[in-house]
C-alpha cells in the first residue's frame, strides 16, 4: 500500500464524536469549528445539531427523563449508521443521562464503529453568563422549569475521552484538542 493509499484510508474512517454538556457550555460552536478544520482536510462531516433533530426526527419530545433518552438513542442510532459509513458524525447535545450515553457507546462498540465522548465541562456558572439562548434568564424569572444543570439533572461523565475547559479556552484551542485526539487515535 502506498503512502496515498493509507492517507485516503485516514480521511475515509469515519467516528462518532460527541459533545456533551450543559446549554451554553461551546459544544455547538466547537462542533462546527471542528467542522470546517475536517472539511479542510477533505473528510466528510455531518453535524447533528441537537436544535435541528428536535425540530424533525426528534419532533414531538420534550424534556422528560424518557423523551431526552429517546432523543439521543435516535441520533445515536444516526450517527453510528454515518460514523459506519466512513463520515465523521459531530454531536453537540447534551445527553444529560449516563445510561443513555453508555446505551450509544455499546451500539457503537457492537458495530466495531469508533465513538469518543468529550465532555465540555464549562461550569453552570460561566454557562448562566453566556446564555446563549436565555434559557436561564428564562429559568430565573420562573418561565421555565427542568433546565440542565439548573433544576434538571446533569449527570457527569466519569471517564470521558476527552474534557474541555471551554472557560480557559479559544473556540479554536478547544476544537484543536479534539482534533488532535481524532489524529492521536488514527481517526484524523
Ligand atoms: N429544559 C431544557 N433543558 C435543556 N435544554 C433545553 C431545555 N429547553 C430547551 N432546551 C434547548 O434544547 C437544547 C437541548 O436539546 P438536546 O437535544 O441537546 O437535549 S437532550 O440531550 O435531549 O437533553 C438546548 O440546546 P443547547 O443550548 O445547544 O444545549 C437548549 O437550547
Ligand atoms: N472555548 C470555547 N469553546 C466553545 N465556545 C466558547 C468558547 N469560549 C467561548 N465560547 C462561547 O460560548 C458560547 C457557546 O455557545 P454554544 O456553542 O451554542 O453552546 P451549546 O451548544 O453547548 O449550548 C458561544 O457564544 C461561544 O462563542
Amino acid at each position: 500500500m502506498t503512502n496515498d493509499q493509507i492517507q485516503e484510508n485516514h480521511v475515509t474512517t469515519g467516528a462518532t464524536v460527541w459533545l456533551t454538556g450543559l446549554p451554553s457550555a461551546g459544544k455547538t460552536t466547537i462542533a462546527y469549528e471542528l467542522a470546517d478544520r475536517l472539511r479542510a482536510g477533505g473528510q466528510r462531516v455531518e453535524v447533528l445539531d441537537g436544535d435541528e433533530i428536535r425540530a424533525f426526527i426528534s419532533a414531538g419530545l420534550g424534556f422528560s427523563r424518557a423523551d431526552r433518552h429517546t432523543n439521543v438513542q435516535r441520533i445515536g442510532f444516526v450517527a453510528e449508521l454515518l460514523a459506519r459509513n466512513g463520515v465523521k458524525a459531530l454531536v453537540p447535545v447534551i445527553a444529560p443521562y449516563a445510561d443513555s450515553r453508555e446505551a450509544v457507546r455499546e451500539r457503537h462498540e457492537k458495530n466495531r464503529t469508533p465513538y469518543l465522548e468529550i465532555h465540555v465541562a464549562t461550569p453552570v456558572e460561566v454557562c448562566s453568563e453566556r446564555d446563549v439562548k436565555g434559557l436561564y434568564a428564562k429559568q430565573a424569572a420562573g418561565e421555565l422549569t427542568g433546565l440542565t444543570g439548573v433544576d434538571d439533572p446533569y449527570q457527569e461523565p466519569e471517564a470521558p475521552d476527552l474534557r474541555i475547559e471551554s472557560q480557559h479556552q479559544t473556540v479554536q484551542e478547544s476544537a484543536a484538542s479534539v482534533y488532535a485526539l481524532l489524529s492521536e487515535r488514527g481517526l484524523a
